[in-house]
């Protein structure tokens, strides 16, 4: 027993080398891969290195851990000023300054300030509006949320109660809260934090209501953080996770701005109080679009470092017998125990691909956008709609399998796991409820349809929607076929096909029999989704077989990498083999073929696994994981973590003198 201590062996754990060792393929390679060359590795690389020189950041891990939620909060706003001051430091590049979030876990206080705020005022605000209040949020002369949901609405943006009334006399917008399901409640760094908020709100003109605006409010004094006149602002207390954030309340009480506090870029009011648009109705929810896009970036990030910790863990943790002769295998043989996390895995270059490419269109579509051309917007709102709502959905319900996968360890906080689903759970619902948004994807799919029905030549993402289904014969004719990528691709594509078309034509039927549309609608809404996810998957399948086809890179990098690919798209056909085979894209021959290579393939995946993890190459203290740590020492790791919790810190815990001793001896005096 005297041998126990806690300290962390130097040596990388043996069964974590081995399989390293056997490794196929050059895991440097596909890590220059993933992060977009070797210029921008070397530089992830020595920002980490700047960063994580500040022993504050080792510190924060256990104030996360262990601290109560206001020490959390505090920890986490000092991180927050720490990486602006080093961005003014350093002048980092907004790019540089994205790599360096990534790095630390998107749990900053202040995190909406650049996620919203900023971005907020890019797309919103005029020329001349910019130049006085994005400069002062760029200079951190000013800190602002993004204040547009309410007690009673977030979904429904027209249903939001918040008052903007133009008075002419004074040339100001009076700022009110009606009631109390008016007023807004969710905004990140909004309790305690910002001292300016972009109100989103309805704009009343001479009591005729003009629809959704942006509005900067001030919210807290610039000398003492002390609460405007006018104003309530608070935090809406503790989360299920993302304690570190302030989300908030506010209410206005007729609190009073000038009219150039109006966001003004898509609409304007005049001094007499005129009202002119410009541009599509939707101009303002610009915002929402860009950090849909960001979710799914997000979405890879979180189902990666999830498959990291729990392929290491696997890799060192034995446990049973698989051969009665041999010692206890790592968990990672088992074949349950692969078909657990390699997913996961699978899923990550999934979203990898797929979040770069929807990254690339949002680029290019926001470039036309700029110019005045709106073309692209109602493709990419679908887009990002639904693959917001389908990466978000996919990786968190991975990573909670993953976590279970981690048997008893991965229920401890030190693991990282819990942490990681609780923060990362909000992706579904923020930024528009993940069935809404799938709603959003299925309107605009019927629209398409309807479209090509009406002979109508498609492009983009739905294009395929014109295909005649008479032509179409299952590509997968025999047991190799299913390793065809692009077979398994137009499986995916013809599935999408039918489950939308079906759906179509029962709206079709049911409003023509005399059903009002809403109420077909409603009628419909789970197929509705149901396509609409049909479509995504289909998108995501086909991202990633596009973007390992157009790869340039080593033929050990691109087998390892069709081989995942193939086990995500053959998997997902496993998965959901009732959608496959209703919509006869496969038939039973070819789903028990499918099945049986999805087996197959995780025996081929099992040596390449630890590799394919390292490649995301997380710093430990990103990962914040005892069970994932790069060398592969969980036993110690677990341990030393032990000595951080305050539980540990008296032999004898005081509640021992103030309960457990006076009832002890109560039961020792009592005669019962
Ligand atoms: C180891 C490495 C580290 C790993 C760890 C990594 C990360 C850390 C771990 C975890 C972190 C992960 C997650 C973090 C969690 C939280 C995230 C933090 C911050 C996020 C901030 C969140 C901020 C917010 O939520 S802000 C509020 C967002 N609110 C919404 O999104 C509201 C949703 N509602 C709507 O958008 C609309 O109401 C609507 C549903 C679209 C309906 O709108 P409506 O006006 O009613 O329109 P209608 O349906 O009638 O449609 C009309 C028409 O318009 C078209 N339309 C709608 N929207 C748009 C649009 N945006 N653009 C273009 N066109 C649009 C629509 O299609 C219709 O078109 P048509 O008429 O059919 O042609
Ligand atoms: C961690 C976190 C951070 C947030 N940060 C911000 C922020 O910074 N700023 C901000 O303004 N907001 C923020 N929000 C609010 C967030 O944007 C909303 O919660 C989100 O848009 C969902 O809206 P809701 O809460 O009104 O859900 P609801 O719309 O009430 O959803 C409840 C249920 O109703 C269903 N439903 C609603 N409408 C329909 C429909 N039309 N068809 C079918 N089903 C429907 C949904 O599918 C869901 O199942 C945050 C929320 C969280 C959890």
């Amino acid at each position: 027993m005297s041998e126990i201590t806690s300290s962390i062996p130097l040596q990388i754990n043996p069964d974590l080398q081995e399989e390293r060792d056997k490794a196929s393929f050059n895991v440097t390679e596909l890590t220059h891969i993933i992060y977009g060359g070797i210029e921008k590795t070397k530089k992830r690389k020595r920002l980490e290195k700047l960063l994580f020189s500040d022993p504050f950041f080792q510190e924060y891990q256990n104030v996360r851990a262990f601290g109560s939620r206001s020490e959390y909060y505090a920890a986490s706003v000092k991180k927050s000023t720490k990486i602006f001051k080093l961005r003014r430091q350093h002048k980092w590049t907004d790019e540089e300054y994205e790599t360096v979030l990534d790095i630390c876990h998107d749990d900053l206080a202040l995190t909406l300030h650049h996620t919203m705020f900023i971005p907020a005022l890019e797309r919103l605000a005029t020329e001349d509006q910019k130049s006085k209040w994005l400069t002062l949020a760029k200079q951190y002369k000013i800190i602002g949320t993004y204040a547009q949901t309410e007690l009673g609405h977030g979904t429904y943006l027209q249903g939001l109660e918040t008052t903007a009334t133009y008075d002419p006399q004074t040339r100001e917008f009076v700022m009110n809260t009606p009631t109390l399901s008016a007023m807004k409640w969710w905004p990140g760094s909004l309790g305690k934090s910002s001292n300016h908020a972009l109100v989103l709100a309805t704009l009343i003109i001479s009591g005729k209501k003009y629809g959704m605006h942006p509005f900067l409010v001030q919210l807290r004094s610039m000398d003492d953080h002390k609460v405007l006149p006018g104003v309530r602002v608070g935090d809406i207390g503790a989360k299920m996770g993302g304690n570190s954030v302030d989300n908030g309340y506010l209410i206005l009480d007729n609190v009073r701005i000038p009219r150039n506090n109006m966001l003004m870029k898509n609409a304007q009011v005049s001094p007499d109080g005129k009202f002119v648009t410009r541009g599509p109705s939707k101009a303002n929810y610009a915002t929402m679009m860009l950090i849909r896009v960001q979710i799914c970036t997000m979405a890879y990030q979180v189902v990666s470092s999830g498959a990291t910790i729990g392929i290491r863990y696997s890799a060192v943790r034995r446990q049973s017998k698989l051969d009665p002769q041999d010692r206890e295998p790592k968990i990672l043989e088992y074949q349950t125990q692969q078909y657990k996390i390699f997913p996961g895995l699978a899923m990550s270059y999934a979203f990898l691909f797929a979040s770069r490419s929807l990254t690339r269109k949002y680029e290019e579509a926001f470039a036309e956008i700029q110019r005045g051309d709106f073309k692209s917007l109602p493709e990419l709102h679908c887009l990002s709609s639904g693959l917001k709502s389908f990466c978000s959905e996919h990786s968190v319900r991975q990573v909670e399998i993953i976590r279970q996968s981690c048997g008893g360890h991965g229920y401890l906080n030190a693991a990282g796991l819990g942490m990681l689903v609780n923060a990362a759970a909000p992706m579904i619902t923020v930024e528009g409820e993940n069935t809404v948004m799938y709603l959003q994807l299925a309107r605009y799919i019927l629209k398409r349809f309807a479209g090509a029905m009406s002979g109508q030549q498609l492009d983009g993402s739905t294009s395929y929607l014109s295909m005649d289904p008479a032509t179409y014969v299952c590509p997968v004719m025999s047991e190799t076929d299913c390793r065809n990528l692009t077979a398994l691709c137009d499986i995916y594509r013809y599935r999408s096909y039918m489950t939308v078309c079906r759906v179509a034509r029962q709206v079709q039927h049911d409003m023509e029999s005399d059903m009002p549309q809403h109420v077909a609608i409603n009628k419909n809404l789970v197929d509705l989704v149901r396509a609409a996810k049909a479509h995504s998957y289909y998108i995501v399948v086909k991202d990633f077989v596009e973007g390992v086809d157009a790869l340039v890179a080593s033929a050990p990098v691109i087998k390892v990498l069709r081989t995942l690919c193939c086990f995500y798209a053959a998997h997902g056909i496993a998965e959901y083999s009732g959608d496959f085979l209703e919509s006869e894209a496969v038939g039973l021959h070819q789903l028990k073929w499918i099945k049986n290579l999805q087996v197959s393939l995780l025996g081929e995946i099992r040596p390449d696994a630890v590799a394919l993890v390292d490649a995301f190459d997380y710093h430990d203290i990103t990962l914040s994981s005892a069970l994932g740590c790069y060398d592969g020492n969980a036993y110690e790791r677990l341990f030393k973590s032990t000595e951080n919790d305050p539980m540990n810190k008296e032999e004898v815990h005081p509640s021992y003198y103030q309960y457990l001793k006076p009832f002890m001896e109560e039961m020792n005096k009592s005669k019962l």
